[in-house]
């Protein structure tokens, strides 16, 4: 069987380095033939030095250090000169923030499957994403826990019968404080995750909630369920990665460790299981206890939108992201408290003008007045 060809964008980030670490364990099944990153060069070069398949090499400006014998680009359409010159196989997008949807668009617009962390390129163009799949009969496989865990149990059912979709939400950093407490958090504790690893724009959104909100809108554009059949449910575990719940009442479950390499690996290899090596896999013959608890749309006002966003469509879903991913900057820059995040998402939803049935271009119009909006609005 002759390798997979893989192109990577976002090589240097948490999912970047975890794909990474699959697609080495495996050298006999994939073969990376791209990459790209934002502004982190030295770590991109170490990566080309240690992989001889690389051909192409994206990066956001121009570089100092010389990358040798690849094709370079850089700049504005650095990923999607990488997706048009590129020989592959399967995209895996695991850039953050909107400036993934693009990319996205073009894999399957150039009739290439995706494996997909980047979420925002469904909650901010889900409906652009589907009509370009339906059209160039290309894949999408999820890459982000929650949806590899539904992914796993529809495997042999039919979407048909599901009666609903439950994702399992952590609860993030402050899961134990109230909202009057939220009022004086840090950065670094919004940044300390209580079981997963991650880059520093999701763990933000994992603490506000803004993440599980994508990831009901994401769930909605991958597996085609209405939001009436999408809900969550607070596990502070992440032991339980999500369920699915049939019409007979049988509720699949896919459990593991927290660790991402299973479900990119699953993207990569699917529908085959490989052996995979993870630092520490669970073991369910140890005795443990599994945490459920109903989600409390007081406590965390973000998850309504999400159900909002699916119901009203449009360019709702590119404002929603763009004001989050402005306003985690702010807070990460120490301008906006913590709270403020989900007040610049309110504001700039009730702000801008609603566009029904929005082109790619409108979308990114959409992204940036969003962001201008944030930006203004703390000024
Ligand atoms: N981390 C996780 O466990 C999970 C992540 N996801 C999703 O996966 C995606 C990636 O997340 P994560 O890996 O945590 O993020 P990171 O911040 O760790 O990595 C982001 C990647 O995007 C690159 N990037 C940043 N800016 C630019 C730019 N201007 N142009 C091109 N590339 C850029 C970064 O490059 P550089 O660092 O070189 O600047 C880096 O390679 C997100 O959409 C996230 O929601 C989903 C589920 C789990
Ligand atoms: C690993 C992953 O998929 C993240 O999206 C993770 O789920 C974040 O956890 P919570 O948003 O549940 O805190
Ligand atoms: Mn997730």
């Amino acid at each position: 069987m002759k390798p997979k060809r893989i192109l990577l964008l976002g090589a240097t980030g948490s999912i970047g380095t975890q794909t990474i670490d699959v697609i080495d364990q495996h050298p006999e099944r994939f073969e990376l033939v791209g990459v790209s990153a934002g502004h982190q060069e030295q770590k991109l070069k170490e990566i080309v030095d240690s992989h001889p398949s690389i051909q192409c090499v994206g990066l956001a400006k121009k570089p100092e250090i010389d990358f040798g014998d690849v094709q370079l680009f850089y700049g504005e359409g650095a990923m999607e000169n990488c997706i048009k010159e590129t020989e592959y196989d399967l995209l895996v997008n695991a850039t953050v923030g909107f400036r993934g949807l693009k990319p996205t668009l073009a894999s399957i617009e150039k009739g290439k499957d995706v494996a997909l962390a980047n979420k925002e390129s469904l909650v901010a163009g889900g409906e652009l994403v589907n009509e370009a799949l339906e059209r160039n009969g290309v894949r999408l496989y999820p890459i982000d826990s929650e949806h590899s865990a539904i992914f796993q149990c529809l495997q042999g059912n039919s979407t048909k019968e599901v009666k609903r979709l439950i994702i399992t939400a952590s609860g993030g950093s402050f899961r134990d404080k109230n909202r009057e407490e939220l009022k004086e958090v840090s950065v670094q504790e919004a940044l300390a995750h209580p079981n997963w690893a991650m880059g520093q724009r999701i763990t933000i959104d994992s603490a506000t909630m803004v993440n599980k909100a994508f990831e009901v809108i994401e769930a909605h554009y991958l597996f085609n369920v209405p939001k009436e059949k999408i809900g969550v449910v607070l596990h502070k575990q992440s032991i339980v990665h999500s369920m699915v719940e049939y019409d007979d009442h049988a509720i699949m479950a896919q459990l593991g460790s927290a660790d991402m390499r299973l479900p990119i690996q699953y993207a990569l290899t699917y529908p085959e299981r490989l052996p995979l090596h993870e630092k520490h896999p669970l073991d369910m013959l140890l005795s443990r206890t599994l945490d459920f608890k109903a989600m409390d749309e007081e406590r965390y006002p973000m998850i309504k939108i999400a159900y909002e966003v699916i119901e009203k469509k449009g360019n709702l879903g590119a404002i929603f992201n763009g004001a989050d991913e402005e306003a985690v900057q702010l807070f990460l820059s120490g301008k906006i408290s913590f709270l403020q995040i989900e007040e610049s998402i309110v504001q700039a939803l009730l702000n801008s003008a609603y566009i029904e049935h929005p082109t790619y271009e409108q979308l990114a119009k959409s992204d940036q007045e969003a962001r201008e909006f944030v930006k203004m609005y703390w000024s």
